[in-house]
């Protein structure tokens, strides 16, 4: 296997850029067209306060919504979203471990993730930064790239605001962040159009694939 290059932005934020090959990137294109039909459809997340997402968003394992996760997505139609694979499950475990190199923070072997969002950013979307506080478990964040290059911010636990550092995430990127990292505030300030290869079946815009352990259970 050839060496990975991995960059580390602080303590559990591990960096590895092209680490999804061409094949595996049209196959996570593939599948998210799929999900994004239904049986929930890709769509615009309302806020609370009645903006919406600039992102659209769609849910595998269990849904999101702000600022909680249920079985059925009862701010869109109601369904209950399409189960998680174990192939997805699989491929995080294969993040963890490469991101890591077997074990820091957390054993590869033991991450379960059990939901994943994916999110489609055209050139005008962004996301505000934010932590990922709405699984009850502290189990790493993997987040996949593919398509359109955008500028990722990632900064700290305390606040939204400085010390931050900013990344360019491009087409097959992995970011994984966990242990001390894990409640570090982030956000997504610039999609670059025009520098997505038309060859993973994305020509234009931006998905982002986050696997995440909720921590639920339906009982
Ligand atoms: O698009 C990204 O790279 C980050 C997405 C994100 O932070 C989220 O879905 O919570
Ligand atoms: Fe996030």
């Amino acid at each position: 296997m050839t060496a990975l290059f991995r960059t580390e932005l602080a303590p559990g934020a591990v960096h590895v850029p092209g680490w999804l090959d061409q094949d595996r990137q049209r196959d996570l294109v593939a599948a998210c067209r799929a999900w994004a039909t239904g049986p929930v459809p890709m769509r615009h997340t309302r806020l609370p306060l009645g903006g919406v997402m600039s992102v659209r968003t769609v849910c595998v394992g269990w849904h999101w919504q702000p600022y909680r996760y249920t079985r059925t997505a009862d701010d869109v139609n109601g369904a209950r979203v399409v189960d998680f694979p174990d192939w997805l499950g699989e491929l995080g475990r294969e993040a963890v471990a490469d991101a890591y190199q077997d074990g820091l923070v957390e054993g590869a072997a033991a991450y379960e993730p059990d939901t994943a969002l994916v999110n489609f950013y055209d050139g005008a979307a962004r996301m505000g930064m934010h932590q990922d506080k709405d699984e009850r478990s502290l189990a790493p964040v993997v987040s996949l790239s593919i398509g359109d290059t955008c500028v990722f911010r990632f900064g700290n636990p305390q606040n939204r605001n400085r010390p931050y550092t900013d990344v360019e995430l491009a087409s097959g990127d992995l970011f994984v962040f966990g242990g001390p990292s894990r409640l570090a505030y982030h956000g997504v300030p610039k999609v670059i159009p025009g520098t997505a290869d038309p060859a993973t079946g994305l020509r234009a815009g931006r998905l982002n694939i986050t696997l995440r352990t909720t921590g639920l259970s339906d009982r």
